[in-house]
């Protein structure tokens, strides 16, 4: 694939892996972007839209001020939007930019070093009005928010809960004589805080808060708020906003607090798909599930795992083209230096980032279409695949980030000290994505979450009742005992499963000892957290394992032989890579004997030589335009050193030969006169 800026000098290293490649990258290309067509018009918009005019900034966002930072990512979001808006439509319209094909998302990459201030409005509060609102409210609020006029957020969480819902202190108190919803903060750790884009862009949010009527409080609902006026900007009266502050990453997001001071709102702000409030303060609940106002929850769960996929793509492709420039030591003295790439160890750093990004990414493909399923049911008045899917969605969300975020932080380790310069883009992929880890849901909660679903999965194969599809796996190891080993890829799935199960039951015992000795099931269960967190990754893992294997094998039934071979290579290296991580569970759940242990790591070391010759090809094979990749170590044509030096001299430092702090400071120190 070419960097689409025509010809360029091309490092030597990398044109000789390229030549060197086993396979038609662009096979891969194709089974990534689900088709060839898929890719010929994300192309097509990539070309058309990532100018120079656009994107080019004088100074690294880096070197800016937080105001300014903020302001230049105002500035291109109202570009990027208007290019939406005008321009991008005539490639298919919105189902060309629907949720499942991530074109926008990737060239947004190429505006935002950082993050859009716009984000929130698009990524949750559009979402938050199609899932909440009945249909004539989203004829009244849709059109006015995709047309930009109003612009929105989500503010949930406050100073005081973010993780428990149910603990929320902002209250919405209806008046049934003004027909008004009166919203107040009653303390300062009731406070929203977190929301991006509130601090300084918005003019309306949706704020989660304790509905009260007729003197009882039902719970937390969603209510539409304008905070600022449309003319002016200024906050309207009885709001109190502003922005939270410098963060590890987000920094032109502008996340804001936010507070009321008895701020009425019309009746019909509520969001009523799911309860509603009659004029006369009669509450109407609608939702029979009881969570169903958590569903822009669940939608962002789902979309973060495509999310961290990419984002761990475009790490991959920075780390290993990197690796393929770089020379350093010498592996038998007087021998030139290699490639670093060349080190076992560095593969090992980084063949793992490749097939994870594979792995997620068909997951997140796979999960995309269960999820399609579910709000079809739901759509039909049905809510019974509710539970497993939010079960699902919340252990991948939680697993992936994680993973991706430490395989990250990995790619940058692997770049050495120049993977620690802004402009090799890993430090902001990774503040990006590591936040991934906490926000939408925090990775212990979830996974605890999901143990919950998992230990009543297993009380019902206890009781002889069917199990839902992810969790049928625990009939089968439902009897005590190990699993049996068997070294192939689909011997390493079943122990994945037999491990899952094994610990499940684990917990299980565990909680039901605690309970004998007097606990309530509460304590208990708090007791066996530590386990529950493991037995949910561990069967969060052998999901990821089987989607993985199976969906690889299905996509690649017509590929050539040899994107085939790599693409098996790739699902074995995973298979074997969480196998020897995990070994002690497998000695403790399965039947592995020593000399399996010895096989899987020669194996995997195997693994590790047949990939590598098709390691930059693979890299390529994301076709992440260095326009969007944004890195000095990462682009297409290897120019490493060149591009580090370019981006060195654009610091602003560098504009004067001497810096005034010299006159005013170290002068007077050196001369003794401070
Ligand atoms: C264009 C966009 C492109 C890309 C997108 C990419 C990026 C993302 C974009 C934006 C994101 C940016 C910023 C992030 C924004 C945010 O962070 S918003 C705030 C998010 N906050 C959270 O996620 C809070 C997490 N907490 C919770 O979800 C809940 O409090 C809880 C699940 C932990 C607990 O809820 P409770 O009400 O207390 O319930 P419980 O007592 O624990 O459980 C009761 C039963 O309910 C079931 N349940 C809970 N949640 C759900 C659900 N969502 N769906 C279905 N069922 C649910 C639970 O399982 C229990 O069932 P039982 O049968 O066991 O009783
Ligand atoms: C970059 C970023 C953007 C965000 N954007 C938004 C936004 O736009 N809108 C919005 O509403 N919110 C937003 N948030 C807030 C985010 O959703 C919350 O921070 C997140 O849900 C975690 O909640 P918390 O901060 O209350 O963490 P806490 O719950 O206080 O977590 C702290 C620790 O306590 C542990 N813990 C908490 N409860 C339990 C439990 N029951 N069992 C075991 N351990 C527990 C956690 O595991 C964690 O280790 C954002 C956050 C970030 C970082």
């Amino acid at each position: 694939m070419s960097d689409n800026k025509g010809v360029r000098r091309v490092n030597e290293d990398l044109a000789r892996e390229r030549a060197n490649c086993s396979f038609d990258v662009r096979e891969i290309t194709f089974l990534l972007d689900g088709g060839e067509n898929n890719t010929i018009t994300r192309k097509k918009i990539e070309d058309f839209t990532l100018t120079d005019e656009l994107l080019s900034d004088k100074v690294p966002d880096e070197c800016l001020s937080p105001k300014e930072k903020y302001e230049n990512a105002v500035r291109k979001s109202c570009l990027f939007g208007k290019l939406v808006k005008d321009k991008l439509l005539e490639f298919g319209g919105l189902e060309t930019f629907g949720p499942n094909s991530f074109v926008l998302r990737r060239i947004a990459d190429a505006f935002f070093k950082e993050i859009s201030p716009l984000l929130l409005h698009l990524g949750m509060f559009v979402p938050t009005i199609l899932g909440q609102c009945t249909a004539e409210q989203q004829s009244e609020w849709l059109p006015r928010a995709l047309s930009m006029q109003v612009i929105g957020t989500y503010a949930q969480t406050e100073l005081g809960h973010g993780t428990f819902i149910r603990g929320l202190e902002t209250t919405a108190t209806y008046d049934p004589e003004t027909e008004e919803f009166v919203l107040h903060s009653p303390t300062l750790s009731s406070f929203k805080w977190w929301a991006g884009g509130l601090g300084k862009t918005v003019n309306h949010c949706i704020v989660v808060a304790q509905l009260h009527t007729k003197g009882q409080c039902h719970g937390t609902h969603p209510f539409i708020v304008q905070i600022r006026d449309l003319e002016t900007h200024q906050p309207l009266p009885g709001i109190k906003v502003g922005e939270i502050g410098p963060k590890l990453g987000f920094n032109t997001a502008d996340n804001g607090f936010l507070g009321f001071d008895k701020y009425r709102i019309p009746r019909m702000n509520m969001m009523m798909k799911n309860a509603q409030i009659l004029k006369d303060g009669t509450y109407v609940k609608l939702d029979r599930h009881g969570k169903m106002t958590y569903g822009t929850m669940v939608f962002i769960r789902v979309m973060v795992v495509n999310e961290v996929a990419f984002n761990l793509a475009k790490a991959a492709t920075i780390a290993v083209r990197y690796s393929a420039v770089r020379r350093q030591s010498e592996k038998k003295p007087g021998e030139p230096e290699p490639q670093i790439l060349d080190y076992v160890t560095q593969q090992h750093k980084l063949f793992i980032c490749i097939a994870t990004a594979h792995a997620l990414q068909l997951t997140s493909d796979w999960l995309w279409r269960t999820f399609s399923g579910v709000v079809t049911d739901i759509k039909h008045g049905k809510t019974d695949s509710l539970p497993e899917f939010h079960a699902l969605s919340s252990c991948l969300k939680a697993i992936s980030t994680s993973d991706a975020a430490l395989l990250i932080e990995q790619c940058r380790h692997s770049c050495g000290g120049h993977g620690y310069m802004m402009s090799s883009n890993l430090p902001l992929i990774y503040s990006f994505v590591t936040a991934t880890r906490t926000y939408e849901g925090d990775y212990t909660v979830l996974l605890l979450q999901t143990a919950r679903f998992l230990i009543k999965a297993w009380e019902q194969a206890e009781a002889g009742k069917p199990l839902t599809p992810t969790v049928s796996y625990l009939t089968k190891y439902f009897k005590d005992g190990r699993v049996p080993w068997d070294s192939t890829s689909e011997g390493i799935v079943n122990a994945a499963y037999g491990v899952a199960a094994g610990k499940i039951s684990a917990c299980v015992k565990s909680i039901r000892n605690r309970v004998k000795t007097g606990l309530s099931y509460e304590d208990a269960w708090d007791l066996t957290t530590v386990q529950l967190v493991a037995a949910a990754e561990a069967h969060c893992r052998a999901v990821i394992c089987d989607v993985y294997r199976s969906e690889a094998v299905r996509l690649t039934e017509k590929s050539s032989p040899n994107v085939r071979a790599v693409m098996r290579q790739l699902t074995t290296l995973y298979l074997h890579y969480w196998a020897l991580e995990r070994i002690g569970d497998l000695l403790r759940y399965s039947a592995v004997s020593e000399e399996d242990v010895v096989a899987l790591q020669q194996k995997y070391e195997e693994l590790l030589a047949l990939i590598r010759p098709d390691a930059v090809g693979l890299v390529d094979a994301f076709d992440i335009r260095d326009e969007i990749l944004n890195s000095t170590l990462g682009a297409y044509d290897g120019r490493v050193y060149e591009r580090l030096m370019e981006e060195a001299l654009k610091s602003p430092l560098n504009a004067e030969p001497v810096n005034r702090s010299f006159h005013m400071y170290l002068k007077p120190l050196m001369q003794g006169k401070l």
